[in-house]
């Protein structure tokens, strides 16, 4: 089986004096995408920023390629390649697209080449190229978001509601280069409160309810049944 390139072991994390994760467990490998899924403060925000090191974990243990980094930073968990893409997409509304591109220069890529490998994946980027990123539809501020994440060449990229606010055909595109970026190796986890395009394209999905993951397998039929009683069992 593929060696796990991000692992959360019996993680336990909060805010204060409130526990928000009580003993999650998770596996990312790469090739694969993961969705968590769970409703409205679940913990799914939280336990992927203790994946990319901006929240740190009560007890329990992080793993970046089978190595124990419980306790790193954000900086250094991104030097380790782990690139989180956050909730609102990670761009510079103000600055063009070029801009938010050349911006990525720290990673040691000339601005041609980071424009290459942005416009190649996503061409309507090119046309956009001299627009304020602000200006475009929430599809192609994610479009910019993603391209600024892969120039740091991740291991793992952590995304957190892609779909946020978005048309369903333009999350089934969004999905299907993150499907994509899968396939070149990298280990996706992809946070969603609700389910249906994510489970579409995801190999493996578990679910978050109060802290707790109550599934974690296949992302088929038997976990759409069930989704809706894992849910509302979130409510009582
Ligand atoms: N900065 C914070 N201070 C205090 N409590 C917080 C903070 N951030 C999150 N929480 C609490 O921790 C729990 C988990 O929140 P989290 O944002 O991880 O859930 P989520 O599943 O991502 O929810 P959503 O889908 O609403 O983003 C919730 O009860 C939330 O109220």
């Amino acid at each position: 089986m593929i060696p796990p390139l991000l692992e959360l072991r019996d993680i336990r994390a909060g805010y204060g004096g409130i526990t928000a994760l009580h003993g999650v467990d998770l596996t990312v490998r790469a090739g694969q995408v993961v969705a968590l899924l769970g409703p409205n403060g679940a913990g799914k925000t939280t336990t992927q920023k203790i994946a990319a090191g901006v929240h740190q974990v009560d007890s329990g243990e992080v793993l970046y390629g089978g190595r124990d980094v419980t306790g790193i930073s954000s900086r250094d968990a991104a030097r380790a390649g782990v690139c989180l893409i956050p909730e609102g997409r990670g761009v510079f509304p103000n600055l063009t697209v070029r801009e938010n591109l050349w911006m990525m220069t720290f990673t040691g890529r000339s601005r041609e080449e980071i424009e290459e490998m942005a416009f190649a994946r996503f061409p309507i980027l090119e046309q956009r190229a001299s627009q304020t990123a602000g200006t475009m539809s929430g599809g192609e501020q994610q479009m910019l978001a993603l391209s600024r994440g892969l120039t740091t060449d991740p291991a793992v990229l952590l995304l957190d509601e892609l779909s946020m606010g978005l048309a369903p055909l333009v999350v089934e595109r969004l999905y299907e280069q993150v499907a994509q970026i899968a396939r070149e190796g990298v280990a996706v986890l992809v946070v969603e409160q609700f389910a249906s395009a994510v489970l579409d394209m995801a190999d493996h999905a578990a679910v978050l309810v109060r802290g707790r993951i109550e599934y974690d397998g296949p992302p088929g039929r038997e976990l759409r049944n069930e989704l809706a009683n894992l849910y509302l069992g979130s409510a009582s």
